[in-house]
């Protein structure tokens, strides 16, 4: 098993990754003694949810099922939570595992953050998504009908316990959507990490072969917790954690067009990354050539490259004014100065930003 630590002084945490942690008592052993309690969705329950009720010695009782996918992350599904969790009256020195995938992670660590002002919490994540990505950090929270994401709060989990066995059954369409975030790493802070994905790292990650899968999702965490401890809370004044954000900006346009759960988040953030790859070419950051390794990587994973039928430039300008990121009123932008380094800036020209929206949303 590997672990990793995050380095959040209080907050600090470990990472486990590895085969079988679910059935694994011992990889649980923080919560031993304490009251338990799991939030899980009904595609998980069927398929995990047994293994580890049998490693923790709970029942049904202990666990609450909600629906599954984007749809399900939103205020409505926040209150029956906290609802729930208030009908088994936990208390404060309750935890919650959130067993799933990024949807369940954000969802469940949403209500952890404002059961009674906070209670802990621990990711099990179960998608490709979730083990690179949501399940590290503390970013919780719920969509709104005007944008993704918009309602939530930092708070770190206690441990995360990523059982690369889980990803046996998850759908290929969900792999190639954590793919989006894998890619989006080397991107964003290392280029040779992009380089190992373009020379078969991709293809074995996908294909789940030996020690890729625990090699990527170690190395994709290890940079997410170096970001992280750099920028826990993703300071508006421009912090490295915005970074993290590269492709999310088009992405999170996409996903609220679309209408939640219409596309996946990892498919709306592979076509972000390949616009935000774009507009640095356009911008002369980075080569055409790189643009398109970007591109290539992409839908080598999978991925769709167009915007949905019917999204017009002016769609993302209008969902693109409503991100987190803008300052000021004016709207930033996670971009690449080179193939591996990417910059948060308000600083490009417009008029380069309207030539590829235009680009990307032409007709087929
Ligand atoms: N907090 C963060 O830092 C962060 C980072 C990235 C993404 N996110 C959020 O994560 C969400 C996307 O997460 P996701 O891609 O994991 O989606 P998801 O949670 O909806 O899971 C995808 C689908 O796979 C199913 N599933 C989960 N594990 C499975 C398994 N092992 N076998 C079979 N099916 C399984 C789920 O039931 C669901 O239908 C988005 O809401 C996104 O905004 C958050
Ligand atoms: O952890 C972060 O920081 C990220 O930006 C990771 C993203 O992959 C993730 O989708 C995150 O939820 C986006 O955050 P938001 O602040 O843009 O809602
Ligand atoms: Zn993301």
């Amino acid at each position: 098993m590997r672990r990793l630590p995050v380095a959040l002084g209080e907050r600090a945490y470990e990472i486990q990754i590895g085969r079988g942690l679910l059935a694994r008592p011992e990889c649980w052993d923080s919560l031993a003694g304490r009251r338990r309690v799991l939030v899980t969705d009904r595609h998980v329950a069927a398929l995990h949810l047994p293994a580890v009720l049998a490693t923790l010695g709970l029942t049904e009782d202990d666990c609450l099922v909600v629906d599954a996918g984007e749809a399900v992350k939103n205020w409505d599904s926040a209150e029956r939570v906290l609802d729930w969790m208030l009908s088994k009256r936990l208390a404060r020195d309750a935890v919650l595992i959130a067993l799933g995938g990024g949807v369940i992670g954000d969802l469940a660590g949403f209500c952890a953050a404002i059961y009674q002002r906070g209670i802990d919490f621990v990711q099990v994540p179960t998608t490709l998504l979730a083990m690179v990505d949501s399940s590290v950090g503390g970013k919780t929270g719920v969509n709104h009908p005007r944008g993704k994401n918009l309602i939530g709060a930092f708070h770190q989990p206690r441990a995360v316990i990523a059982d690369l066995d889980s990803l046996k059954t998850l759908p290929r369409r969900e792999l190639s959507a954590g793919a989006a975030e894998v890619i989006k790493y080397g991107m964003l802070g290392d280029a040779a990490f992009f380089a190992e994905l373009e020379q078969g790292g991709l293809a074995a990650l996908m294909a789940l072969d030996g020690e890729t899968p625990a090699a990527v999702v170690e190395r994709c965490c290890a940079l997410k917790a170096r970001i992280v401890g750099l920028d826990e809370r993703e300071a508006v004044a421009g912090g490295p954690r915005a970074l993290l954000n590269l492709g999310h900006t088009f992405g999170h346009a996409v996903e609220t067009f679309a209408g939640y759960g219409h596309w996946l988040h990892g498919e709306a953030v592979g076509l972000g990354l390949v616009m935000a790859a774009d507009l640095s070419a356009r911008l002369g950051w980075i080569s055409r050539a790189e643009a398109e390794r970007c591109t290539a990587l992409v839908a080598a994973a999978g991925l769709p490259l167009l915007p949905p039928e019917g999204m017009t430039p002016a769609d993302f300008r209008r969902l693109m004014a409503g991100d987190k990121k803008v300052a000021g009123g004016q709207l930033r932008l996670v971009l690449l100065r080179a193939l591996g380094e990417a910059v948060l800036t308000a600083d490009f020209d417009d008029a380069a930003l309207s030539a590829c929206l235009q680009h990307y949303c032409r007709p087929a």
